[in-house]
């Protein structure tokens, strides 16, 4: 853990004042996501060819909380698995901290880059949250961490714990994950996306198959940590109540941008159907 930031006795994390006092003040919209022109085109070139993403470009800056709407095959899930390097993009620039991983450039990010670019800087939840029940809790938090450094320090099964303990199952470190309730999953979803403190966190519905008080726990988390982290938050969701909960949103149709600002100025024949 940086000196900078300190375990409490309650297991909270205090970041130096200084350095919180310095970063604000130095106030820079950083930009973790950037997109230029960016094409998707599934099967090119043969009869199943489908173009579902037309040159979308946007940034995401840190610790923005980004909606990401439109309606069933919109795009959405695609945009997502290519910000989150899941999938590439057919055309198009991509840079994540203001690396470029995909466009123009002598020799493209190998394979094994790419994942370790994405396992260092995203971090992803997803509806089904792919939990492994033959592991416990706290096993699936550190997960990330340990595919990529094998067995996990101290320092980072501490930082797990806290982690646990800030989404509420600090009793429940120790169990299976196939005891929990399907937002209590869903939490540890959300501590193993952010064990390896990352600069963007991509969630593709990750209330869509809770009820609407678990939404909006679940969705509390995603604003806490937002603010606490300073992460970049990109949230895929079909639910208006949720979306205007995020500062901005953008809306997808047919694979295009079609609104990309404040979601409180969303207008409203978009915000139907969504
Ligand atoms: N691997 C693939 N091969 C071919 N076409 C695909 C593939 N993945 C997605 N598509 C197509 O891309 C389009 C967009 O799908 P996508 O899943 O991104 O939409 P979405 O907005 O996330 O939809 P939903 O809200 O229903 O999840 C759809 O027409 C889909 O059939």
């Amino acid at each position: 853990m940086p000196n900078s930031e300190r375990l409490t006795r309650d297991g909270s994390l205090q970041k130096n004042q200084q350095e919180r006092y310095q970063s604000k003040q130095q106030n820079k919209p950083q930009i973790v996501l950037q997109l230029d022109k960016l094409n998707k085109i599934f099967n090119p070139d043969t009869p199943l060819e489908n173009h579902v993403l037309h040159d979308i470009s946007l940034q995401v800056s840190r610790g923005e909380l980004v909606a990401l709407v439109g309606t069933s095959g919109s795009g959405k899930s695609t945009l997502l698995n290519v910000m989150g390097l899941l999938d590439v993009a057919s055309t198009g620039e991509l840079r994540i901290q203001g690396q470029l991983i995909q466009g123009h450039m002598p020799s493209g990010l190998s394979e094994q880059q790419r994942t370790q670019l994405r396992s260092e800087a995203i971090g992803f939840v997803f509806q089904f949250h792919h939990l492994i029940s033959a592991f416990s809790v706290l096993d699936n938090v550190l997960m990330p961490l340990m595919l990529r450094y094998g067995k996990p320090s101290a320092e980072q099964t501490a930082y797990a714990e806290y982690l646990l303990n800030e989404v509420g199952l600090s009793n429940f470190i120790r169990q299976s994950t196939n005891r929990l309730s399907g937002g209590q999953q869903q939490r540890v979803a959300i501590a193993r996306a952010l064990v390896t403190r990352p600069a963007l966190v991509l969630a593709d519905e990750p209330t869509g198959n809770l009820d609407t008080q678990t939404a909006d726990e679940v969705f509390n988390l995603f604003e806490r940590f937002n603010v606490e982290h300073e992460c970049a938050i990109v949230i895929v969701t079909h639910d208006p109540r949720l979306s205007a909960r995020c500062p901005r949103t953008i809306r997808l149709s047919d694979g295009r941008v079609v609104y990309d600002g404040a979601s409180a100025d969303l207008p409203s024949v978009f915000t139907a159907g969504l």
